[in-house]
């Protein structure tokens, strides 16, 4: 007898009961139901999302009457600025790709994405004009349209070509009807790798990703609905983690904000009663040394924070100001968030150095992610729960990449029997939680042991003179390797090489201490990450 699956007959999918998952459908809903709540908000500028729908749809039918559609890239360089939000609905309501530029990359590297990219259109905010002027001048694209943005608040900046943004909107539809995508597979975006691993290469995400993300960003942070979500992080950045797709399903309010600063981030915690925002450790750290008078704020306000090791000092000052800090970390290859220290509400009668320890963890999988281990690179065999066997770390899912855009030697390389290669090394803990020890070309071997960068620094972080810290390898001809600190003090503060030493190894494995401490500024990375192969370089220039 022929073994049959009930299950299978006459149950298949149809235009009823199926439809591609795309974070599109989220605008149209909220325009639906919430037409005249507020949306994005940019000084004196302030949309509802009747309003905010309608740009989208113009953007949409003007783009696609001037004949850009499926498969097409649409690229934009601008800061946090709604036109930046609106082209994450508008670019894809057209079946096209965006691509949104890193804007602190400088000239050549914007040319060879635009060249890459096979750019069609290029919306340009005025802060930008002359670096893509420059880039311009190094693509030999006579076809390709630019767009002016406009922005009456920000002074400078030139023209670039014969068209602005808002005149490009008043040639659409404001009820243009797209229509979501013919596959959810289809790309939806193009992000830019900043590099700092090699050539930048071009991340494809799908709209189903996209829509998974998003819902899992209001779910593994729980996000209540119309929440006031400050942009802090750059939307070029892995699109802002999926934010502007999902404050399009949470109806929440999107502040924009063009300069990350403290003033104006404090300023807009009081006066727009931020609820959420995100950022690197980087700016946690920035805003936790702030003056004290600009921290006029009372409500409760979330802070999810990602792209690099929070040190446990550093999370520690957020909550002492009364921001609660939510850890996820991943990767551009992993749609941005894709790991959340997911927190139990038993950890909250511990002393605040343990909560901080147990936060810096990086946890277990979003919502979104079907699998994360720490394995083998070579075996795929998972290491053992033993919160101190290394190995690097993997993810698997709907929230990972479609690919790098025209390089399968790459994308062969990060897809290995079925899982994402991180390039990332941690640890598993018995409770299933992962930590980041480091990145895997990071690590440091002296004697023969694995030195954890991340560790070491966390340590540094904790010397009340510190403000910055990065540990890399430096060469030694008996050790092999040996740490070597580079710091940044707080202003005013004074410290020696040896009292660092001293604190480091009176709170750590001697032989993990540090053996040099070179003070100055740290060189970061356009994503804001400290420049570890800069530093790398210092140190074997020391040796
Ligand atoms: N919560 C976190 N804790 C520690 N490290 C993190 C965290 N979140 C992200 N990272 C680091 O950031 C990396 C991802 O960064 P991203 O995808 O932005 O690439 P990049 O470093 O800017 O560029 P490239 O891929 O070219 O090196 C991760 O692989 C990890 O090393």
């Amino acid at each position: 007898m022929i073994a049959t699956n009930i299950y299978k007959r006459h149950l298949d999918k149809c235009g009823a009961n199926y439809t591609p998952l795309s974070p599109l459908s989220f605008i149209e809903r909220t325009a639906h139901v919430y037409p005249d709540y507020p949306s994005v908000v940019y000084g004196e500028r302030r949309y509802v999302w009747a309003e905010t729908y309608a740009r989208c749809r113009r953007l949409a039918s003007a783009l696609s009457a001037r004949g850009i559609g499926l498969g097409d890239t649409v690229s934009i360089i601008a800061a946090n600025i709604p036109e930046l939000y609106e082209a994450h609905f508008g670019v894809p309501m057209a079946g096209a790709v965006l691509n949104a530029i890193n804007t602190r990359l400088d000239a050549p590297v914007i040319a060879f994405i635009l060249g890459h990219a096979e750019a069609k259109v290029l919306l340009v905010d005025p802060e930008f004009s002359s670096v893509v002027k420059e880039a311009l001048k190094q693509v030999d694209r006579p076809d390709l349209l630019i767009v002016d943005i406009e922005d009456p608040s920000f002074d400078g900046g030139e023209r670039l070509g014969g068209l602005t943004y808002d005149a490009l909107l008043a040639e659409g539809d404001p009820d243009y009807a797209w229509s979501l995508p013919g596959d959810e597979w289809d790309a939806i975006t193009l992000n830019y790798t900043s590099g700092t691993t090699g050539n930048p290469k071009g991340v494809v995400y799908h709209h189903r990703g996209a829509a998974l993300n998003a819902q899992s960003d209001i779910l593994d942070w729980d996000m209540p609905k119309h929440s006031v979500y400050l942009w802090t992080l750059p939307m070029f950045h892995c699109n802002g983690w999926c934010f502007p797709w999902a404050m399009a399903a949470n109806a929440g309010i999107s502040v924009c904000l063009r300069a990350v600063r403290a003033e104006p981030i404090y300023a807009a915690f009081r006066d727009e009663k931020v609820t959420h925002f995100c950022g690197a450790p980087i700016v946690l750290n920035m805003l936790a040394h702030a003056p004290d008078h600009l921290k006029d704020f009372d409500h409760q306000i979330k802070v999810m924070t990602a792209g690099a090791p929070p040190p446990a000092a550093v999370i520690e000052a957020m909550e002492a100001m009364g921001v609660e800090v939510t850890h996820v970390y991943g990767l551009t290859e992993t749609y941005g968030p894709s790991v959340v220290c997911a927190w139990k509400d038993e950890w909250n009668i511990k002393e605040p150095d343990e909560r901080a320890a147990l936060k810096v963890r990086q946890g277990v999988r979003y919502t979104a992610l079907s699998g994360l281990m720490v394995a083998d690179p070579d075996t795929l065999e998972p290491v053992p729960a033993d919160g101190e066997t290394m190995g690097e770390i993997f993810m698997q899912g709907n929230v990972v990449m479609k690919g790098y855009l025209k390089n399968p030697e790459a994308t062969d390389k990060a897809f290995t029997g079925g899982w994402f290669a991180s390039g990332d090394l941690g640890v598993m803990h018995p409770d299933g939680y992962i930590a980041l020890k480091d990145r895997s070309k990071d690590i440091i071997i002296s004697g023969g042991e694995n030195i954890s960068s991340v560790e070491i620094e966390g340590i540094l972080y904790k010397h009340p003179a510190v403000m910055e810290a990065a540990v890399v390898a430096r060469p030694d001809e008996k050790w092999g390797e040996t740490p070597c600190a580079f710091v940044e003090l707080k202003p005013d503060a004074t410290v020696t090489e040896a009292e660092l030493i001293a604190f480091c190894r009176d709170n750590m494995a001697h032989f993990k201490a540090p053996k040099t401490v070179v003070f100055g500024t740290l060189p970061k990375t356009s994503t804001g990450k400290v420049q570890k192969f800069a530093l790398r370089d210092q140190a074997r220039a020391l040796a």
